[in-house]
């Protein structure tokens, strides 16, 4: 029995976090066992490279290497293991991030990402992918009001319109997995849009 891998994506401040907690219980009200995690992070040693990668000083491509060094290990101790025993895996963050951030926003090419996503992955996808989608000027005035930046959350308003572009690009490519939220409405109007693709791809048995 393979379980459910589901991933949230968005640029930084577009209320994932805040819409992840009520996807967990609609899933657990239907029986699943659950697992919420996140990246970069998720395992001990992930979490250790998290600490580095959001707070020290490092070129772009170090950036890159430490989130998939991090994807790799969460994949073979917590993500592989939870869908083999049938579970509902809900990632805040996973690969479609490294391609908006380090791709769009740092500007790293896609050659250089397509193959270490592939070897990292090896065939483990979401298959479902919710993108919180707004304007970055209103994700930052979000931000501002709720938490001190780390080394990511500090860059421009220029790099998150890379890293949105970033996600576009990713959802045109995979329509079918990638469904895109209007995040720039109130929590209960991003809980309706989120909960009508729920009951649509997961309905009642
Ligand atoms: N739809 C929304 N409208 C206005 N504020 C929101 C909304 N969703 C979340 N917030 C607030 O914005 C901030 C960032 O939300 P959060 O869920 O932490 O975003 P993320 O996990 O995507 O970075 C928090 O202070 C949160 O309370
Ligand atoms: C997974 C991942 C995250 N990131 C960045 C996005 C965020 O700025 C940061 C931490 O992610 P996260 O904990 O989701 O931050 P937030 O709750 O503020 O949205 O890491 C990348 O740059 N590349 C990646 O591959």
């Amino acid at each position: 029995m393979t379980g459910r891998f589901i991933s949230f994506e968005g640029i930084d401040g577009a209320g994932k976090s805040t819409q992840i907690a009520s996807i967990a219980a609609w899933f657990r009200a239907r029986g699943d066992e659950v697992v919420l995690t996140r990246e970069p992070g998720g395992t001990a040693l992930a979490e250790q490279l998290r600490a580095l990668v959001l707070n020290q000083p490092m070129d772009a491509l170090t950036e890159l290497l430490l989130m998939f060094a991090g994807r790799r290990d969460h994949l073979q101790a917590l993500i592989q293991p939870a869908l083999a025993a049938g579970r509902t895996v809900l990632c805040d963050r996973f690969t479609d991030s490294s391609f908006a951030y380090q791709g769009g926003g740092r500007g790293l090419p896609l050659s250089m990402l397509e193959p270490l996503a592939d070897w990292v992955q090896a065939g483990t996808e979401p298959e479902l992918t919710f993108w919180f989608d707004l304007p970055p000027a209103v994700a930052a005035a979000r931000r501002a009001g709720a938490r001190e930046a780390d080394r990511i959350e500090a860059q421009q308003l220029d790099f998150f319109e890379r890293a949105r572009a970033g996600f576009a690009a990713r959802a045109a490519q995979a329509p079918q997995r990638v469904v895109r939220i209007d995040a720039s409405l109130s929590p209960d109007a991003v809980w309706q849009q989120v909960e009508a693709v729920l009951a649509q791809r997961y309905p009642a048995c």
